[in-house]
């Protein structure tokens, strides 16, 4: 028999942060152990919850908070189906049953199912418009709001609620804060740290409505505002609810498993069935329910070790603390933090500078604390409150901010064996080891190694001192701060490209080899940007690597979320004909199409098609693919131009056909779009385009870097030409020197914005030898294109591996 099948089944329900960090610590310990499958409801693979506060306000993508990628799910064996809510588990036949009547066996099932907010159950409370803030979804839908609306309300005054409020804020909505009691973050700070923060929050733009309880929601189909129960209004026409959670115990009860507010586990995370376990928000341990990563973790460490045989201590319940994460707002709570009779208090308040610590003793041992404006301790304070240090004169200097505080670096003091990073269990001698055994020389480094900071993130700077002191005199902050493309390697775009093209590499395992990649497999990070630039530099040698792709151009249709794809053919510059439009139109009824839509991009997307259709649905269409999908040329929107419109100076849909014919299937750094308009009325919308041309008084003008996306920017003027063929040429020649010189998802409206449009200027329109250097240079990549519709349909083995029945692991892009 081989290892294979001898392996015990199991079967993870959710695919969140709980369940998937549980199986990260199986697979360290016994990888060949079990033959893993995962369920996760939201159409992603793991992702950092916790930065959703950071998607929200736009300083982080959601590319960037991923934490597993669809690679490391097929890398590790782990047969992971996304978009798939489980129902049940037969504990007598030992089956995990599915919404779509899936019936999978196990031996052993982690229920990791997460929790739920809490959806006031307000009159009003089903109107358009009221949202919880627990997803990706919500993430997005929250992002769309803020482009269509701009008074918002946030009921909830805790951590969630005012993360949330501070995202919408800098998105530039008018923001309250709907409170039930006058204190913010009661749960975690007293009523002056509570104070604080609200005068700190205040002075950054937000409003509260503090001691307020919500009655009613006023609108029509829409919610246009709050009723409170003392009468007073608030006009709201977005409301986001951020009360609380509750554990997502739905799969537990219908189970048959003992629930209380959670899934009652015991010390070893054993729910009340046989080998059926829960971890995470969803679990209730000792009577308590967790809200926060760094314990779930904690259950998960256990568990794993009890699923592997391998010895482990009982987990018998954590202290937890928090962190507000808000730029410019500091403020930390842990353990005990209320004044109460039989606690002794260390209190330093200082008014000048904002600053408010607070210390709580139960017989001389430190319980617990609270920093407002000055956590540089609060990693110590921490790991003191956990395992209840005594108070003595250095520790009360040290938090109180004496001589020893101040001692510059604070972490050179922190004992071996503090946990620095609380989220994720990493000691301060795992990073000092981690440093010196494997030469680290950046924060990225060390949490791609260790895993400290991949969490909140609140431990980074205490990491930076612990890898300034390490390092000593070597230690340089530059290249410290220097980014890499990802985690796996600290060399730039730049270092990268350049390494490409002087070692002559030609694959992406050359490069991490021959670059000296920390992590030899890459990640979902580089592992496509490192095809693009391959293809990019070597058009004709190099051999596009297929799994590298992100999902939707793997597939060549776009994912939705509940698992289907969109197909949209080309339809060059938005025309189509009535033969055309019949043909779309058998197409749609013979596959049962669910829905067919206009696309923003004058095209027509037909939608909830099944991965073996696809193929089918392309041969029957016999067009070409509309790249709806791709980092590629997308659409050229044109408007009627000459050819009709009484207005029209110039040939508007003639130009756009000819350049979406020219430009389609080149590989680019981000997805492009173009639009030609016929006259200055731009009603193709130049102005929001990666390339936008307007027809001017018998000239063409050529705007750039235009976008209308989350992050909108008008584009802007850089030249204007009297022909056809001067334009194609600018238009060749800034393309090229994007491609060339963007880095890999850089929009043009970010890259214009780093690199200055005026030497976009100089090397696209005044220096006429680069110009057409560039689009030579165009010319031959161009040469290399090729339909990919076809290519799967001329290709029997690709077409079996991509599109039949058997579950590919699914992407997101
Ligand atoms: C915006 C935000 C910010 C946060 N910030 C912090 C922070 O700074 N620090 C901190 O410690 N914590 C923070 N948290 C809390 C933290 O994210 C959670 O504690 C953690 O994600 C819980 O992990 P989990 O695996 O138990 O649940 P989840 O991460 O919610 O994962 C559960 C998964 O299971 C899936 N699922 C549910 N039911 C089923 C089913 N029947 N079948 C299949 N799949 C199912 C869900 O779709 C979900 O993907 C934050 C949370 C949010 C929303
Ligand atoms: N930085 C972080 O650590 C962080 C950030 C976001 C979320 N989280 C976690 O996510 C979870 C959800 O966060 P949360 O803030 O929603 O939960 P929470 O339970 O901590 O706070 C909910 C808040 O809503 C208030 N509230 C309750 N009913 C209300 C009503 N009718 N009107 C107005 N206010 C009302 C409560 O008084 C409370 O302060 C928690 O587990 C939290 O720890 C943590
Ligand atoms: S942009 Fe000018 S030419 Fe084009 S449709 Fe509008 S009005 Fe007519
Ligand atoms: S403490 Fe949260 S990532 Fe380190």
């Amino acid at each position: 028999m081989n290892a294979t099948t001898t392996r015990q089944r199991l079967v993870v329900i959710g695919n969140g942060m709980a369940g998937i960090n549980t199986v990260e610590q199986i697979l360290k310990l016994d990888p060949q152990r079990y033959e893993i499958t995962v369920f996760g409801s939201e159409p992603y693979p793991n992702y950092n919850r916790i930065q959703l506060s950071y998607v929200l306000e736009k300083s982080k993508s959601i590319d960037e908070i991923i934490l597993n990628s669809w690679e490391w799910y097929r890398e590790n064996g782990i047969d992971l189906r996304t978009g798939t809510t489980v129902t049940r588990i037969d504990t007598d036949s030992r089956t995990v049953h599915t919404e779509d009547g899936t019936v999978v066996p196990y031996d052993k099932v982690i229920v990791a199912t997460g929790s739920k907010p809490l959806m006031l159950p307000i009159p009003g409370a089903d109107k358009e418009g009221i949202v919880g803030f627990r997803d990706i979804a919500d993430c997005e839908t929250m992002l769309h709001a803020a482009k269509l609306y701009r008074k918002a309300a946030v009921i909830g005054g805790g951590l969630l609620g005012l993360e949330a409020a501070k995202g919408l804020l800098k998105l530039g909505m008018d923001v309250t804060v709907v409170h039930l009691v006058e204190e913010l973050m009661e749960r975690q700070l007293d009523r002056t740290a509570s104070l604080m923060l609200q005068a700190e929050l205040e002075s950054q733009g937000l409003k509260f409505a503090t001691g307020r309880q919500t009655a009613e929601f006023l609108g029509g189909q829409r919610v246009t505002g709050l009723r409170f129960s003392d009468g007073t209004t608030l006009e709201a026409e977005f409301v986001v609810m951020a009360a609380g959670i509750r554990p997502n115990t739905e799969v537990g009860r219908a189970s048959g498993l003992t629930v209380n507010r959670g899934i009652v586990v015991d010390d070893y995370m054993r729910s009340s069935a046989p080998d059926v376990y829960a971890v995470g928000e969803c679990g209730e341990h000792r009577g308590v329910c967790y809200g926060l990563v760094a314990p779930l973790f904690e259950q998960g460490a256990v568990l794993a070790k009890h699923l592997c045989g391998v010895e482990t201590k009982p987990y018998e319940g954590s202290v937890v603390s928090t962190q507000l994460k808000i730029s410019g707002v500091d403020v930390f709570s842990a353990g005990e933090f209320m004044d109460a009779p039989d606690l002794n208090v260390v209190r330093m308040h200082d008014e000048w500078h904002r600053i408010y610590k607070k210390v709580l003793l139960r017989g001389g041992r430190i319980v617990g604390g609270v920093l407002v404006g000055d956590g540089k301790q609060a990693a110590r304070l921490q790991q003191w409150i956990r395992t209840g240090t005594v108070m003595t004169e250095e520790i009360h200097a040290a938090i109180m901010g004496t001589a020893a505080a101040e001692a510059g670096n604070s972490a050179a003091d922190l004992p071996d064996e503090e946990i620095v990073c609380g989220c994720n269990g990493v000691t301060k001698k795992h990073i000092v080891d981690a440093i010196r055994d494997n030469g680290l020389t950046t924060v990225d480094e060390i949490k791609a190694c260790t895993g400290a900071s991949r969490s909140c993130g609140g431990c980074r700077p205490v990491v930076e001192q612990i890898l300034q002191f390490t390092l000593g005199d070597k230690y340089d902050s530059a290249a410290a701060k220097k980014e890499g493309i990802c985690g796996c390697t600290k060399l730039t775009r730049d270092e990268v490209v350049a390494g490409i093209q002087e070692k002559g590499l030609l694959t992406s395992k050359e490069v991490m080899h021959v670059l000296g990649w920390d992590n030899p497999e890459g990640c979902s990070k580089c592992r496509p940007a490192l095809n693009y630039y391959l293809g990019m530099i070597w058009p004709a040698e190099h051999q596009d690597e297929k799994d590298s792709r992100f999902v939707n151009e793997r597939m060549h249709a776009n994912i939705q979320k509940d698992g289907t794809f969109g197909v949209v053919p080309r339809m060059y510059g938005g025309v189509t004909t009535p033969e055309d439009l019949r043909l779309i139109a058998d197409v749609a009824v013979k596959y049962n199409v669910k829905l067919v839509k206009v696309t923003g991009g004058q095209r027509l997307d037909l939608l909830g098609v099944s991965k073996e259709d696809l193929p089918k649905i392309w041969e029957d269409l016999g067009m070409p693919s509309g790249y709806a999908y791709a980092k590629a040329l997308r659409t050229v929107k044109t408007c009627v131009g000459s050819q009709f419109c009484r207005f029209g100076t110039k040939d508007s849909m003639g130009m756009g056909i000819l350049l979406e014919k020219k430009f389609e299937r080149l590989d680019m750094p981000a997805k492009f779009k173009l639009a030609v308009n016929g006259c200055p009325r731009n009603c193709a919308e130049s102005s929001t385009k990666d390339i936008g041309i307007v027809g001017n008084e018998g000239a063409w003008e050529i705007y750039v870097g235009g976008n209308g996306g989350i992050k909108s920017r008008l584009a802007d003027l850089l030249c204007k030409v009297k022909t056809d063929e001067e334009l194609v040429e600018i238009v060749a020649a800034f393309m090229q020197h994007y491609r060339e010189t963007g880095k890999y998802l850089e929009r043009t409206s970010d890259w214009i914005e780093r690199v200055g449009l005026a030497s976009v200027t100089a090397a696209v329109v005044e220096d006429t030898e680069n110009r057409k250097a560039l689009a030579a240079r165009m010319e031959t990549a161009l040469s290399q294109v090729k339909e990919p519709w076809k290519e799967v349909l001329d290709n029997p083995v690709l077409r079996q591996r991509l599109y039949s029945e058997i579950q590919v692991p699914v992407g997101t892009k």
